[in-house]
């Protein structure tokens, strides 16, 4: 339930739950106590608003060793007291999922897929609200498939798409199909396509991201145990979506573009390409170019962080 403000009436007040993380569930407020299981957090157990409540900037991305450094990354960038190699993991009595806080930012991984990362979401946006955040930006920072770019370009998506390039997001409830808008945010978007090009050497593009529920066969590729399709079929495929303005193919953007939406939540996904699907499927890059891209999408957020914190060069 929203905190009535004293002092507080008419736009002021709806401008005040505006900012709020809105839970859509009519029994969380009936509950006495709520067991967040795979964050390895309760209401009960954890005082979430003296642990969370102070944050403003969520990052969450698939693997666990990214999001550690990433954590370490923007303690330094913040200029934040302490060793960042003592980041410590909150969620260490799990190995579900890991996260980081560091000052108003929390880096959380989400594994693969649309599963993995929705359950991720349920229990983070339950978490904010327990917390009393307001005014959260939330961010995905990914790798993807780039379609028509070159292999290091940014992608900043302004529409999550699905398989049919529809800005749109089908979950089953209860035996019935939900479909749910999948528009991000414009003005961070936007923004952050300002912070890019305050960046030296920094290919940065906006465009639809395609979000798909496998890596192989779901994404058009000849290299999985399964393949039913020709060569000239799959390039068809990526055509057609280049042609819909999709510039890149990932897993997660559309189920964590929806659930933000719903819950009042200002969100973005920023993923860099590792190859050009229409020159393969094989990521052949060596580690270390692969590692160097990973963080490109850290660096731009971190940079729009630390213009918001007022800490820009
Ligand atoms: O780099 P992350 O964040 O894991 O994202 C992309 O990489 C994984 C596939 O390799 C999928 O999860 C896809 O969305
Ligand atoms: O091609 C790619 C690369 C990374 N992640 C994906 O989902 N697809």
């Amino acid at each position: 339930m929203a905190p009535i403000l004293l002092n507080c009436t008419g736009s002021d007040h709806q401008e005040y739950i505006k900012q709020q993380v809105q839970v859509k569930n009519p029994y969380l407020d009936t509950m006495e106590e709520d067991i967040l299981y795979h964050f390895s957090l309760s209401t009960k157990t954890h005082n979430l608003p003296e642990m969370f409540g102070d944050i403003k900037f969520v990052c969450v991305g698939g693997s666990a060793n990214r999001m550690k450094s990433f954590a370490q990354f923007i303690h330094q960038e913040l200029k934040l007291p302490g060793n960042p190699e003592e980041v410590r993991d909150i969620c260490e009595g799990t190995d579900r999922y890991c996260m980081y806080k560091v000052g108003p930012v929390l880096s959380i991984s989400h594994g693969m897929g649309v599963p993995s990362i929705s359950i991720m979401l349920h229990e983070l946006i339950k978490l904010l609200h327990h917390a009393q955040c307001r005014d959260v930006v939330l961010f995905r920072l990914g790798t993807s498939g780039g379609v028509g770019l070159a292999p290091g370009t940014v992608v900043i998506t302004d529409k999550a798409v699905d398989y049919s390039f529809r800005p749109q997001f089908e979950q089953v409830v209860l035996g019935k199909v939900i479909t749910r808008s999948t528009e991000l945010d414009e003005g961070v978007a936007g923004e952050l396509l300002q912070c890019s090009s305050e960046l030296q050497n920094f290919p940065t593009v906006i465009g639809k991201t395609m979000c798909t529920h496998d890596f192989y066969e779901g994404q058009g590729r000849l290299d999985g145990a399964l393949c039913s399709f020709s060569h000239e079929e799959k390039l068809e495929y990526l055509r057609k979506a280049y042609e819909a303005g999709v510039r890149n193919i990932e897993m997660e953007s559309t189920v964590f573009a929806a659930m933000c939406r719903v819950c009042g939540l200002k969100a973005a996904v920023i993923c860099v390409a590792l190859l050009n699907r229409f020159e393969g499927d094989q990521i052949t890059s060596p580690h270390d170019v692969l590692v160097e891209y990973q963080q490109r999408p850290q660096v731009l957020v971190s940079h729009f962080i630390k213009k918001r914190l007022g800490l820009a060069a």
